[in-house]
């Protein structure tokens, strides 16, 4: 496509060169620049693309997009200078991949907890309800049953119009995608067109990037400002950001509850190991998903169906077989009877309320044992949080590693020991290989007992020391009941 092309509708600062030159593809990895390519120079956390400019152009980069200039300019190279490059790369991308976003609905899921989940069902129900369907998300990007390895929650721009518009050459008419506070941030999500925007809900987390919860919240909210008077802004009135996220946004502002008004209402009526039993806008329905928070998922899934203009009963009729997304309190039984549940709970939050539901379904002597770690690299925060509640809704604990990433194991778990008050730490071990702490848990179960393994989820690695190694807790699960 021409560079003219590509710079359609972007606000430029300055243009050296001509921009009637062919561009075969965007690209802001120095590392990845092939001939002809147009290179984004982005400032990151680690280091600042504008380093890279020359290596670009020493690999074949014929335009720079960049914030500024470099002291000397090459003869042959066209370089277009504008205020933020990661926005204006989100623009480009869009124009290159031929504005996919406006061909098909989109619709973006934002929350601490409850995005991969909501954006899953959604794209379940919707090939149930007969449409060609994409998801982007944690676990899988997938384009109807092709599935695409996701190395993000939101991926950067160029690769999320790149997979839209690959959805659109396959006829999809629905998307729906994960929005991380990151990519709101960063950018990921400019130029694109959504039809609808979800609020789940939002608690700590990621506090080493955003630094104060009050920008944490600014992130989430930055996506429903992003969104057309077009598209429908959907939120969880019963979590007190709720409202806020709404606030400034020009879409249509719609809500979900189960406490108070709200365009769509739910009840639980029961909740087990079955399922969840409530109402729905008055109908009663009985549902596969565990867990009171898994209401409001439901929930929220079935608000976005009705304005994407879906009928009630079909709605309602199909959502009641769905299951959940891999790793999300999925069960795996001993053949002694011992009851194993993985579960991506990586947050306070969630974890408190995996395991309330667990506290909630189980009988008096059914015992539960936590196996939990905390990410390295990621908000500290949360470490003595998650320790603490583990504690206090645990019958014994073993703390050990999630994905340490850069950081020392032990380092980890000494921070998540400050949060076992004296009295509880009689109940907690700590175990720095997650496997052995796995053995551990499945060895001091008795018949009954039921061992959560926490923070991983469907993740089929362990990134320790920098190396990501095979490892999942299902296996190891698994392994350790089989002796
Ligand atoms: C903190 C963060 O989100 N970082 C993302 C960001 O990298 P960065 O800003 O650190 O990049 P950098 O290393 O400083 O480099 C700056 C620029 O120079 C370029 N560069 C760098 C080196 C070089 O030799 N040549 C070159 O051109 C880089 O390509 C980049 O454009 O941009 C990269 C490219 O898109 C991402 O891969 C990277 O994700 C890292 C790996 C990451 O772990 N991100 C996590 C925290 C994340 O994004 N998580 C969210 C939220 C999940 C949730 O809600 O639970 C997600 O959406 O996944
Ligand atoms: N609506 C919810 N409210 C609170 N906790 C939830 C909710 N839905 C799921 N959870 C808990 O959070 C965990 C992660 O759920 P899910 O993967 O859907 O969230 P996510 O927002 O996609 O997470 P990530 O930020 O890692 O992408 C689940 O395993 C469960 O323990
Ligand atoms: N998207 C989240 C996932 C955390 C999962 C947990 N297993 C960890 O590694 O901390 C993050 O990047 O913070
Ligand atoms: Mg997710």
């Amino acid at each position: 496509m021409l560079l003219s092309d590509i710079l359609y509708k972007i606000s430029l600062q300055t243009v050296s060169g001509k921009t009637d030159l062919e561009i075969s593809a965007i690209e802001f990895d120095s590392r990845k620049v092939q001939k002809g390519h147009l290179f984004v120079a982005i400032p990151g956390t680690q280091v600042d693309g504008h380093q890279y400019i020359e290596k670009a152009i020493d690999l074949g980069a014929s335009a720079i997009l960049c914030e500024r200039l470099p002291e000397t300019l090459k003869e042959q190279v066209t370089y277009i200078q504008v205020e933020n490059s990661a926005k204006a790369m989100g623009l480009a991308a869009a124009n290159f991949y031929e504005q996919p976003s406006q061909q098909l609905q989109l619709v973006g899921i934002t929350g601490t907890n409850g995005k991969t989940s909501v954006a899953t069902l959604l794209f379940n129900l919707f090939r149930k309800l007969g449409y060609k369907c994409g998801l982007l998300s944690t676990v899988q990007n997938q384009i109807e049953d092709e599935i695409i390895d996701s190395t993000h929650t939101t991926p950067d721009s160029v690769s999320i119009n790149k997979l839209l518009q690959e959805m659109v050459n396959k006829g999809c008419g629905f998307v729906f995608m994960e929005v991380s506070s990151h990519a709101v941030v960063m950018e990921r999500i400019a130029g694109l067109h959504f039809a609808g925007g979800i609020f789940t809900n939002i608690t700590q987390d990621h506090l080493d990037f955003h630094e104060t919860f009050k920008n944490y919240i600014a992130a989430k909210k930055g996506f429903f400002d992003q969104l057309p008077k077009t598209a429908f802004a959907l939120t969880n009135t019963d979590d007190k950001n709720g409202k806020v996220m709404l606030q400034n946004t020009k879409a249509t502002k719609e809500s979900y509850s189960l406490r108070g008004v709200g365009t769509f209402k739910g009840k639980i009526l029961d909740s087990g190991l079955f399922g969840i039993q409530m109402t729905i806008d008055e109908q009663e329905v009985w549902f596969k998903l565990i867990g009171r928070f898994n209401a409001y998922n439901l929930l929220a899934v079935y608000g976005a169906a009705i304005l994407l203009e879906e009928k009630p009963e079909d709605i309602l009729t199909e959502l009641s077989q769905l299951t959940p997304p891999p790793g999300r309190f999925q069960q795996i039984h001993s053949a002694d009877g011992k009851v194993g549940i993985v579960d991506y709970a990586h947050t306070p939050d969630a974890l408190q309320n995996v395991l309330e539901t667990i506290n909630d379904l189980r009988e008096d002597i059914q015992q539960v044992i936590t196996v939990v770690g905390c990410g390295g690299n990621r908000d500290k925060g949360k470490r003595p949080q998650m320790a603490k509640i583990a504690a206090e809704l645990s019958h014994k604990v073993i703390m050990t590693s999630d994905n340490p990433r850069n950081e020392e194991p032990e380092a980890i778990l000494k921070d998540m020991q400050e949060g076992i008050s004296i009295t509880k730490r009689k109940k907690v071990l700590s175990i720095v290989d997650r496997r052995e702490a796995i053995k551990t848990a499945v060895m001091l179960a008795n018949e009954g007992d039921i061992i959560l393994v926490a923070g991983k989820g469907h993740e089929d690695y362990q990134e320790i020391k920098g190396v990501k190694q095979h490892f999942d807790d299902r296996e190891e699960l698994l392994a350790a009941f089989q002796g």
